[in-house]
């Protein structure tokens, strides 16, 4: 089991491995265990470095420095996909979604919309990104299928994958604002992804009543399960409940690669047993995010389980 030092985010170290070696064996059970306590943990990436950092953050504020009606065009059928200006529960936030963030010409269609004439420095920028970001949410994966010993439905459930870049700015609070940049939360996509600029918020719930500040390392991710994940792996898996706190006088900025399975997803047969009987029906992912877009009442993983009952 991952022992972590008192309100650390456990790091592990997942890049350069062999599979098949027993470090990577090893790495496999680690990151398998850490998302079943925690459901979270960080990475330290080389593909992360601090001028590359820099050149994607400076980039997403020239991004958010466009007018509202220009960033509004941002817009897209699928729910949470698109524009999300400040609303309620969410005054500080502001959000913009790039679809198929791993295709070049899908990220340049994007900044078409946003400049005139294009903007290749973003577009080359956001699609590398993208590209090294959705590589690991790839390799998170396997680790965790290999774990529980079905690494053969790995490749298949890869081909189906489709990934959001989800680029958030949230401002500091004014004196009568509440410094809730996002209420409490699990995620709805399948392996979640997040960096941000130099300002910290994000806080994750450890327990019942403790939430444990995130502190980003230079160069580090945070990888974070979601309520797909954990219907997949038949409750094993935690979808960790976080929020964003605005504590800071400075904008914050994050991005967040969803990863989204087109079609269904099910338990796979040998996560299930007598012992461990299926909780979770199988489910068409997009449908369920369309069922949560109509049916916000519950933002935790009982919004899966309520379609999963009812579907
Ligand atoms: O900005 C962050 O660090 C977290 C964002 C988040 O939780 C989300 O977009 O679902
Ligand atoms: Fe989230």
């Amino acid at each position: 089991m991952a022992s972590i030092p008192q309100s650390k985010l456990p790091v592990i170290n997942i890049e350069n491995m062999k599979p098949g070696t027993e470090t990577w064996l090893s790495a496999c059970h680690k990151v398998r265990h850490t998302l079943e306590e925690y459901g979270c943990f960080m990475v330290v990436s080389d593909g992360l470095s601090q001028d590359f950092k820099k050149e994607v953050y400076a980039n997403v504020k020239t991004l958010f420095d466009l007018p509202t009606e220009t960033k509004m065009k941002n817009t897209s059928p699928t729910p949470f996909h698109g524009y999300l200006g400040p609303f309620r529960t969410r005054q500080l936030y502001e959000s913009m979604g790039i679809e198929h963030a791993t295709s070049l010409d899908d990220v340049e269609s994007f900044a078409n919309l946003m400049w005139p004439s294009g903007n290749d420095q973003f577009s080359k920028t956001m699609h590398s990104y993208a590209n090294l970001v959705s590589k690991l949410e790839n390799l998170v994966r396997k680790m965790v299928f290999e774990s529980y010993g079905v690494d053969k439905y790995h490749e298949s459930f890869s081909e189906s994958m489709t990934f959001v870049l989800r680029l958030n700015k949230y401002r500091p609070p004014k004196s009568n604002e509440t410094n809730l940049g996002a209420v409490p939360h699990t995620d709805k996509d399948f392996v979640t992804i997040l960096s941000q600029n130099q300002e910290n918020g994000l806080e994750v719930q450890i327990k019942d009543d403790e939430w444990m500040n995130v502190e980003f390392l230079p160069s580090s991710f945070v990888v974070m399960a979601t309520d797909a994940f954990m219907a997949w792996s038949n409750g094993r898996i935690k979808s960790p409940s976080h929020r964003v706190v605005m504590n800071g006088q400075e904008d914050r900025y994050s991005i967040a690669l969803f990863s989204f399975k087109k079609g269904i997803i099910e338990i796979p047969e040998e996560l299930v047993d007598e012992e461990h009987p299926p909780r979770f029906k199988p489910f068409d992912h997009f449908k369920f995010l369309e069922f949560y877009a109509k049916d916000s009442r519950y933002l935790d993983h009982r919004a899966i389980e309520l379609f999963c009952e009812n579907n």
